[in-house]
């Protein structure tokens, strides 16, 4: 692993729970990670951390083996061979975007420096902006400039804070593709904080699900959506609900008893004596619900959001869960409505029952 995180911990003075908690994680050279989590979740410091800008209470951090930070060590920023991206772009606002981007290689002679310039710069797709000033670029161009100029001193290890959050939601996706093309195509080693999961979807090889300073899980975006392992994340992450179930049988005779009907594909379902009597709660995503009108499993619409191809439509079934479902917009049916639905899913998704409150 290039980038090393274990039992990582940061607390910040006077406050009893720490920030991050005994986070462990891998980073392998040339992908994206990413941190996503609510706000005040940790993901910012636990960022901070692997800057060396936030001493750490406990574990250890380490890059390419070598510890960077461990409690009462910390390797400064500087000594670290990183770069960042701050979401307020943080470019000089009276040097042109060449010198912007030029700043961190001092070290070069001039004709070197120039030919890295163009180099970043063409990179990000904006050779032409190199004699034009901050102010006279849009905020995702502005954005793009920022990010060549961490890329221009070729840092080991490129660190971005919510880089797109001061964007339009329809460009932030947009860009979070681009970024993502413009950094495998640097072969860099990138750590990236969002709150916003389509972003981290768009960018991300492998992505951090915080909750209360504490990792969930570090997976790729579709092992999160499929295989949550917590219900923190199955929560976090996409449409879906979580409905009472009871396992019964075994082997071919498996069975998922649930509102919706018994399950039928029961690929990665645990056996019955994983749960006190084989009760459950088994996860249903809006796309594993199908809808049906030949079912005998009818539900009432009770709202409907129009998403393009697709309604999502939340229902109501007669045993008064609720469940929802996508469904193509072709199918147009009314609130109030009751139409037929079953499950179709690839694999069960399986947790504890909660102690009642
Ligand atoms: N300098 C600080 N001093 C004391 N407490 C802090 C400090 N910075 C953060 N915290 C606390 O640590 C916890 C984690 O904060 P952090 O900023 O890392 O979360 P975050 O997930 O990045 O949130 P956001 O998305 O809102 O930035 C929060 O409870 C926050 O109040």
């Amino acid at each position: 692993m290039f980038l090393e995180l274990s039992q990582l911990e940061v607390r910040y003075p006077g406050r009893a729970r720490a920030a991050v908690a005994q986070v462990s994680l891998g980073l392998r050279a040339g992908d994206i990670g990413v941190l996503l989590g609510p706000s005040g979740c940790g993901k910012t410091s636990l960022l901070r951390a692997v800057a060396g800008l936030e001493p750490v209470a406990a574990g250890a951090i380490r890059l390419s083996s070598r510890v960077v930070s461990q409690a009462g060590r910390v390797v400064p920023p500087e000594q670290r061979r990183m770069g960042m991206v701050f979401q307020d772009y943080a470019l000089f606002p009276h040097l042109s975007i060449a010198d912007n981007v030029g700043f961190g290689l001092a070290p070069l002679s001039r004709e070197a420096r120039s030919a890295r310039v163009r180099e970043v710069l063409g990179l990000v797709g904006l050779e032409d902006a190199q004699g034009r000033f901050p102010h006279e670029l849009s905020g995702g161009q502005q954005q793009r400039v920022a990010l060549a100029r961490a890329l221009a001193p070729q840092p080991d290890l490129l660190l971005l804070d919510e880089p797109f959050s001061n964007l339009d939601v329809e460009l932030r996706e947009r860009l979070a593709h681009e970024v993502r093309g413009i950094l495998k195509q640097a072969g860099a080693t990138a750590l990236m904080v969002t709150h916003d999961q389509l972003e981290a979807f768009a960018i991300g090889d492998v992505i951090g699900v915080m909750q209360d300073g504490a990792l969930h899980q570090w997976d790729d975006a579709y092992s999160l959506y499929h295989r949550p392992s917590t219900r923190f994340v199955a929560d976090f992450i996409g449409h879906g609900v979580l409905l009472p179930a009871s396992l019964s049988g075994q082997g071919e005779a498996l069975r998922v008893h649930t509102p919706l009907g018994d399950l039928q594909d029961l690929s990665e379902c645990p056996l019955p004596t994983a749960y006190p009597g084989g009760l459950c709660d088994v996860l249903f995503r809006a796309d594993d619900i199908v809808h049906d009108d030949a079912s005998t499993v009818k539900a009432r619409i009770l709202r409907k959001a129009f998403r393009g191809s697709e309604f999502l439509y939340t229902l109501s079934l007669s045993t008064g869960e609720t469940v929802l479902a996508h469904v193509p917009s072709h199918h147009d049916h009314a609130v109030g409505e009751w139409v037929g639905i079953r499950p179709e899913m690839d694999h069960v998704v399986t947790f504890a029952r909660l102690p009642a409150a």
